[in-house]
């Protein structure tokens, strides 16, 4: 479903149709573009646009644009006539006419308006969307026509959906090289993560639409927000605050929310798709509820600027980003996504009765946005950290395990420009840039 223009000149027009599309070569690359045979040839041969040819407009290449403008697949028409001479396939030219009347889609018959067309369109922010069809609880196909609805007035979409053989850092290529202005992502935190992981370091505004079952940094960002949060995030990107915020890498894998080693990891791994299905966000709250008892200390071994500290401990949360709800987190009490440091919590309980009252600690410091005052939370802030355990622990990284320890996490400060409201609390906007 991408944004498509069509070009198409009959044969005395050929040599205007090429000229056009030379002039506005840096707006039609921003665009899927389709051609009649021989017109996509002659474009092909003068310029680097990719275009896709249909047959030649005599042999039926009318009728297959006819066919794409009636799916809704293409933004403009550029047909080029020739008004002095008659066509044998005239009824395909009326046709395909008359579908752009049908479907009011703007249709240039001359270089005059193809160029007012054209003019409009360099002034559209494309917008790519990556949309993952499976996430989360609702239905996907109604999720995706209320986004098209709520984001077509402000820009051009272009959807690409994930599949389970595309990554969609691959997805996010595609929309770089097409020039996209902005990249949205829609689906739970490992459709988002993946997403934001292959910007790093891009200054293309990244727009989240959470759909998934925990949506971590949606909620840090402040975007999840009532009871309609696929309106509220569209809403967000059509008004176009932008920010910048920090994101990480752990062992190289790029990490925008947390790495969780040991308690966490366990959770993420034992809350099933099924249980997630049935109670959402709760399944994790179930889950790490059950796993409490089980969890046993491991030893552990933190490096922060070449000092050694171990710890007995039951849990190690490094954030970057975390809402109040990442309880494992919270060890200041507020998880800063825009302060150049990660936020390292470690849980190290001497008995079942100490890990209870941790909890508890850990969840009034979230609610109070207070460091916790117990000497079996530690925490620290830092750039950069090295974790070594005895044995080692499973590790999760934003939602997905990714392995065992050792790992070492490393902030990016100032790696990512997001849409996030006023209210998100960030330090540092985005500077402006030409819509
Ligand atoms: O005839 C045409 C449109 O009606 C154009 O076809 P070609 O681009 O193949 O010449």
């Amino acid at each position: 479903m991408a944004a498509t223009i069509a070009l198409i000149a009959h044969d005395r027009k050929k040599d205007q149709i090429v000229e056009f599309a030379k002039q506005y070569q840096p707006v039609l690359c921003r665009y899927r573009i389709i051609a009649t045979g021989t017109t996509g040839q002659r474009i092909k041969d003068a310029t680097s646009l990719e275009v896709e040819r249909m047959l030649s407009g005599p042999m039926g290449g009318d009728a297959q644009i006819s066919t794409q403008v009636a799916e809704g697949k293409v933004t403009a028409v550029i047909f080029l006539v020739d008004p002095l001479y008659a066509q044998p396939h005239e009824p395909d030219i009326q046709a395909l006419q008359r579908i752009c009347a049908v479907y009011d889609i703007p249709l240039a018959i001359n270089v005059a308006t193809a160029s007012a067309i054209l003019e409009q369109l360099r002034r559209t922010r494309v917008a790519h969307l990556i949309f993952n069809p499976v996430s989360g609880q609702g239905n996907a196909d109604h999720d995706l026509t209320l986004i098209e609805e709520l984001l077509s007035p402000a820009m051009e979409l272009v959807v690409h959906l994930t599949t389970p053989d595309t990554h969609p850092s691959e997805l996010v290529e595609d929309a770089m090289s097409a020039q996209a202005d902005l990249i949205l992502a829609s689906g739970g935190d490992g459709t988002i993560s993946a997403v934001a992981g292959a910007l790093i370091g891009s200054d293309i505004p990244l727009g989240i639409i959470p759909r998934g079952t925990a949506n971590a940094f949606a909620a840090a960002l402040n975007i999840s927000q009532g009871f309609m949060p696929i309106r509220s995030a569209c809403n967000i990107i059509v008004q176009g605050k932008t920010w910048v915020v920090d994101v990480a890498k752990c062992n190289d894998r790029p990490m925008i929310l947390l790495a969780g080693i040991g308690l966490e990891a366990e959770v993420i791994e034992r809350a099933d798709r099924e249980a997630k299905n049935r109670w959402g966000a709760f399944a994790y709250i179930m889950e790490g509820i059950k796993q409490f008892n089980q969890q046993e200390l491991f030893e552990t071994e933190i490096e922060v600027e070449g000092v050694i500290k171990t710890f007995n401990a039951g849990a190690v949360t490094i954030a970057n980003a975390a809402p109040p709800t990442s309880v494992m987190a919270q060890g200041a009490g507020i998880v800063d996504a825009s302060d150049g440091l990660l936020d390292i919590t470690i849980g190290a309980p001497k008995n079942d009765l100490e890990a209870v009252g941790a909890m508890v600690n850990l969840v009034g410091a979230a609610l109070m946005r207070h460091p916790t005052n117990r000497e079996d939370i530690i925490n620290l802030q830092t750039r950069r950290v090295k974790v070594k355990t005895h044995p080692p622990q499973k590790v999760v990284v934003d939602g997905e395990m990714v392995g065992t320890t050792p790992i070492e996490v490393e902030c990016i400060p100032r790696g990512l420009v997001v849409f996030a409201p006023e209210s998100a609390d960030l330090h540092q906007e985005a500077p402006e840039t030409e819509a």
